[in-house]
């Protein structure tokens, strides 16, 4: 890692200009992001926003319409050693259902190039050690989760990408997943993992790539992300004209269009409206502060609007309250 530009870096995705068509419909729409080392990357976007179409276009599955998917600046097929340079495990892996977690991999192994042993190796990594010669067909969706990252995981690659790993998983399987994908991006390799919701990857995640309808919506880090959530405050008064004049005066940022005796603010705090309400005898029988969080920051985000409008953090009324806070 030491001093390389990130695009010249062997484990960088770039994925640019991509786009991906079948027949009418435009499942990934000039799409331009990367994805860097050392780090775990959250790829986010609702059902059907493309994300499985990227991750199949970026393995060599799907061929792009346009654009490009790259790994250290190569196709996947343009790699010398692909198994050994890209894991992934994607959507609904299919596993013999007769074969033991052991023998499973083995069958894998030669594939990617790596000795037998590797395949124990991987199952003590992903804690299946102890059913390593149960049958597949009797394991729960957990467990075939754990093993589809264990045979993602045989070639040793420098470059992860995992389709919705957390599914299936039970709180403590996610925690161990959690776990699992720091020391890996720890240890210097690319993590990206796909999520259809923000809060199940919200703690693993450092970075974030939120697509909607095949475009990309936002990349940022995690931090710059909530960053952008708004803290709002609801404010009623039977002084309707005494409301408007002192919201007005202040010059707070209206979250919608309000009924009279109600206002909906944006970044200010109920202590600042308090005060000035006070301060200006304007009697109020409701302030409320409400954190759109970073979920209802998300939902926002992916919202059906114009795609010309880009990521424009405008509240709209109602946005904001499917994470159960107080309203
Ligand atoms: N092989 C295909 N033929 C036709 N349409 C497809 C094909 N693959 C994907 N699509 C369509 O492309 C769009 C994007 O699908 P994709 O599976 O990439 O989304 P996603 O973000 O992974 O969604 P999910 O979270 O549901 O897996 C959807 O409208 C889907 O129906």
């Amino acid at each position: 890692m030491a001093g390389m530009p990130p695009s010249t870096d062997d484990r960088t995705i770039r994925v640019a200009r991509l786009s991906k068509s079948f027949g009418a419909v435009r499942a990934v729409d000039d799409l331009s992001f990367e994805v860097g080392p050392g780090r775990v990357t959250g790829f986010l976007g609702p059902n059907g926003a493309g994300k499985t179409t990227t991750l199949r276009m970026l393995l060599g599955l799907v061929r792009p319409t346009s654009g490009t998917a790259t790994i250290g600046g190569r196709t996947y097929t343009e790699l010398d050693r692909p198994g050994r340079t890209v894991g992934a495990a994607l959507e609904a892996a299919s596993f013999h259902p007769g074969r033991t977690a052991l023998d499973h991999l083995r069958v894998y192994a030669p594939q990617v190039g790596v000795p037998d042993s590797r395949a124990s190796d991987v199952l003590r990594l992903v804690g299946l050690e102890a059913v390593a010669d149960r049958r597949v067909g009797g394991f729960s969706l957990g467990m075939r989760q754990r093993l589809g990252l264990a045979t993602t995981l045989l070639g040793d690659p420098p470059v992860l990408l995992l389709d919705e790993p957390a599914n299936g998983l039970d709180p403590e399987g996610i925690r161990w997943l959690r776990v699992l994908l720091r020391t890996l991006a720890a240890e210097g390799r690319t993590v990206l993992v796909s999520s259809h919701v923000l809060s199940e990857v919200e703690q693993t995640v450092d970075d974030v790539v939120i697509i909607a309808r095949g475009r990309l919506v936002h990349a940022s880090s995690l931090g710059d992300l909530a960053g952008l959530a708004r803290p709002r405050v609801r404010v009623v008064s039977p002084d309707g004209a005494g409301l408007a004049a002192l919201v007005a005066r202040a010059g707070w940022a209206r979250a919608g269009s309000d009924e009279p005796g109600v206002a909906e603010l944006v970044d200010v705090t109920t202590a600042t409206v308090g005060a000035a309400a006070f301060a200006a005898g304007v009697e109020l029988h409701e302030l409320t502060g409400r954190d759109a969080g970073l979920e209802g920051l998300f939902l926002e985000l992916v919202a059906d609007r114009s795609a010309t409008a880009g990521p424009d953090l405008t509240p709209e009324p109602g946005a904001g309250t499917t994470d159960g806070t107080a309203a």
